[in-house]
């Protein structure tokens, strides 16, 4: 008999629900974490970032508050009240996560650094434990890329960015993605100069219409963004007084100097020290190679979830939402025996600067590249009563639908755009006409009516039609 039914390596969010509902059904499982329980999102990833915007939104907020005639002083920030509440937000949902509330589900809890020995056994602090099933929730971490002069100078990584004692005079950020872009706004809004070195145009997953609207509120905003940028090397520039300082060199001659360098160029999967060869378990440098079930393409025994799957080869999609709809195919595929495959069709992403970046399904180019016919419904964000009311200037809905109407893809930049998220992520991932969206009543004044009125768009045409005038000028004289 083997030592448990399942091992989960990694306590982030996917190994945990992975432990979660195995446990609540009944399996013997062990969880085995070397770090912090509740990894990367818990502790380094989507809980201090958005404490940390919360905080800078509250600065601008300040800011701005002169516009509607409420006029405040230039905010003070209090770094170290800063840092503690980043930390309380981490600490008010650490329970959920906790070492405790594991081990009282009955999960025995193992903290300590694992790795395969065999195809059934991996061994975590001296211990060797066989499995009938394993689950690799390991995770993915910063790339640091090969650059010279990094090592002599010193960089951040999310995982040391929320520590700083005191706040960045000039923060360098390398890489203009969604970790990148919210790192620029929230240190911008809290008083520090900000420049983003990207390497192509900032958002470069995202529709570069409505990147545009999200580029122009970061500039007005005083954070420089050097797009389309390459750094040749970093220099260390100590001034006087002490103090951190750097140089980054781009390839075109320019030289930025500041005190801070963030590395926010993507995500590695953490294969190292697993022994994956030990297990037979197949992975390239995307992650662990699987059928869309999430089922090790090598090892039947093993699976892999969250930022370290890598399916069918279409790669990872480093999100905590996708952690859990990985758990939910795991319950499914490995223990009920039932199909389950991953889906993204309906996958909604969300960078939460301010605007907020939203987009759910396919994006404009991504439709066209899938050889979808495609019409394109746009509505501008500021043309909605909302907006007029709270002087809120950019943004746009832009929804990418079949000739007969079907919704395949929607962006949004907008304030609190992520909100408005799952309506979008229903009507894909549900295959509802567009009629649903169009025919929908929705409260009054909110900025969802632009999403409305773009759906709306699509019918007018046809509502406006000499086809409809002619029955609307017969029925007229009924009695
Ligand atoms: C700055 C930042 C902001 C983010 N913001 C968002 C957001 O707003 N929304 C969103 O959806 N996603 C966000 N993400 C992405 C999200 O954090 C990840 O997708 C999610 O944490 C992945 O969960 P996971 O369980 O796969 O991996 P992780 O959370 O990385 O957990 C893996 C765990 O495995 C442990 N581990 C690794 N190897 C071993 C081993 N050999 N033995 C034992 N333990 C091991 C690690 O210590 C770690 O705790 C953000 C990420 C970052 C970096
Ligand atoms: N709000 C969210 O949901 C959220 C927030 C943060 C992170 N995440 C997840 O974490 C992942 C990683 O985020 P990320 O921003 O680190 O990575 P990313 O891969 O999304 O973006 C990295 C950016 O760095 C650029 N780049 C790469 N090498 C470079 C170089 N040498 N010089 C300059 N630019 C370079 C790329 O062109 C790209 O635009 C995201 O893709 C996302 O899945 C999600």
């Amino acid at each position: 008999m083997p030592d448990f039914d399942l091992v989960v390596i990694g306590a982030g969010a996917a190994g945990l629900s992975a432990a979660a509902f195995s446990a609540g059904l009944g399996l013997k499982v062990a969880l085995v974490e070397r770090g912090r329980m509740g990894g990367d999102c818990l502790n380094y990833g989507c809980v201090p970032s958005k404490a940390l915007l919360a905080a800078a939104h509250a600065a601008h907020a300040a800011r701005q508050a002169g516009r509607f005639g409420v006029r405040l002083p230039e905010p003070e920030i209090d770094w170290a009240t800063l840092r503690a509440h980043v930390q309380g937000a981490i600490a008010r949902i650490a329970p959920i996560d906790s070492e405790a509330r594991y081990r009282g589900m009955g999960v025995e809890v193992i903290r300590a650094s694992a790795h395969f020995v065999a195809p059934d056994m991996i061994e975590a602090a001296g211990r060797r434990i066989s499995f009938r099933r394993c689950v690799i929730a390991a995770g993915s971490q910063a790339i640091v890329p090969d650059i010279p002069g990094l090592g002599p100078v010193p960089w951040l990584t999310n995982e040391t960015i929320f520590e700083l004692e005191d706040p960045p005079g000039h923060l360098i950020i390398l890489g203009g993605g969604p970790i990148g872009l919210e790192m620029a706004q929230a240190h911008a809004r809290l008083g520090c100069l900000v420049t983003v070195i990207e390497a192509g145009r900032i958002a470069g997953r995202d529709d570069p219409e409505l990147v545009d609207g999200l580029r122009r509120a970061l500039l007005r905003e005083g954070v420089t963004l050097l797009e389309g940028a390459k750094l040749a090397r970093v220099s260390s520039d100590r001034p006087e007084g002490g103090g951190p300082g750097l140089v980054a060199h781009l390839e075109d001659g320019r030289a930025i100097g500041g005190t801070h360098l963030l590395l926010a160029v993507g995500r590695a999967p953490r294969l190292a020290g697993l022994d994956l060869s030990a297990g037979q378990v197949a992975a390239t440098k995307r992650g662990i190679t699987t059928d869309a079930g999430l089922r090790s393409t090598t090892n039947p025994r093993v699976f892999a979830v969250g930022d370290i799957a890598d399916p069918e080869g279409i790669g990872p999609r480093a999100f905590t939402h996708v952690a859990s709809q990985h758990a939910g195919i795991l319950a499914r595929r490995m223990i009920f025996r039932l199909p389950a495959k991953v889906d993204y069709a309906a996958l909604p992403r969300v960078t939460y600067t301010d605007p907020e970046l939203a987009q759910i399904g396919l994006t404009e180019a991504e439709a066209r590249e899938a050889g979808h016919e495609i019409n394109i419904l746009r509505f501008p964000v500021a043309e909605t009563d909302r907006a007029a009311a709270e002087g809120i200037e950019e943004g746009l809905v832009k929804l990418v639908v079949t000739p007969k109407g079907r919704l395949l893809g929607a962006g949004i930049l907008a304030p609190h755009a992520g909100e408005m998220a799952g309506t979008f992520a229903l009507m894909i991932g549900r295959k509802l006409p567009l009629s649903a969206l169009a025919g929908l009543v929705l409260p009054y004044p909110t900025l969802a009516e632009a999403a409305k009125r773009a759906a709306g768009d699509f019918y007018a045409p046809k509502l406006m039609s000499p086809l409809v005038k002619r029955v609307v000028g017969w029925l007229k004289h009924l009695p």
